[in-house]
């Protein structure tokens, strides 16, 4: 059976990830406190997955979530993790509220590379919602002020999330890679 190191400090998007891949795949976990680059979300998230090869020695799975506004051209994108902590759910709203379009993807980017010096490869998923005052339970990020169908990512039970989610999207692709290459 196929295991995936997957380094991340993120316990959500551990669980998450192990919840959607299953049984199919084991998915070892190690936090390694990797440096993340300014750039566009696919070098960002490349430049990761090579510095936690570099760090790990060996096959890696990294992961780069990113919030794009659509009034902000994709801003926050890859640095909405910076923009939550100074802001917090009502700083991320106030942005919004000289703008009629509140919307935001969601952008999930996994990156896998098989060791130091192997280019990664890039499996991303894409969510599309809207920005809201936060609803439902606080447990994970930004999920109380993402809106998908009038429903909050944090309002939504786990299985609900994972069926529609960025993360979910994204590792669908990653499975199908991985079960084309194990053959
Ligand atoms: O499904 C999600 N629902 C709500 N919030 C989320 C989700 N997924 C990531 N997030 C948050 C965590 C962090 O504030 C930022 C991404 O930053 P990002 O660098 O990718 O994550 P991280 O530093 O927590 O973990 P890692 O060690 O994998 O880099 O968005
Ligand atoms: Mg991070």
């Amino acid at each position: 059976m196929k295991t995936l190191n997957f380094i991340t400090g993120n316990k959500n998007k551990l669980s998450e990830v192990r919840a959607i891949l299953g049984d199919a795949v084991v998915v070892d976990n190690k936090s390694v406190d990797v440096p993340e680059i300014q750039g566009t979300i696919e070098e960002i998230a490349k430049e990761k997955c090579r510095r936690a090869a570099d760090a790990v020695g060996g096959p890696v799975l990294t992961e780069d979530t990113a919030l794009e506004f659509h009034a902000y051209k994709g801003l926050p994108g890859p640095y909405i993790k910076s923009f939550l902590e100074a802001l917090g759910h009502e700083g991320l709203n106030k942005m919004l509220d000289s703008f009629d379009d509140r919307s935001a993807e969601a952008v999930c980017t996994f990156a896998f590379s098989n060791g130091p010096g192997e280019e990664p490869l890039i499996f991303q998923g894409r969510t599309l919602g809207k920005i809201v005052p936060a609803r439902g339970p606080p447990n994970f990020g930004w999920d109380p002020i993402f809106e998908y169908e009038g429903k909050t990512y944090a309002e939504m039970d786990k299985e609900e999330k994972n069926k529609i989610s960025h993360r979910y999207k994204a590792l669908m692709k990653l499975k199908a890679w991985l079960i084309e290459n194990e053959a």
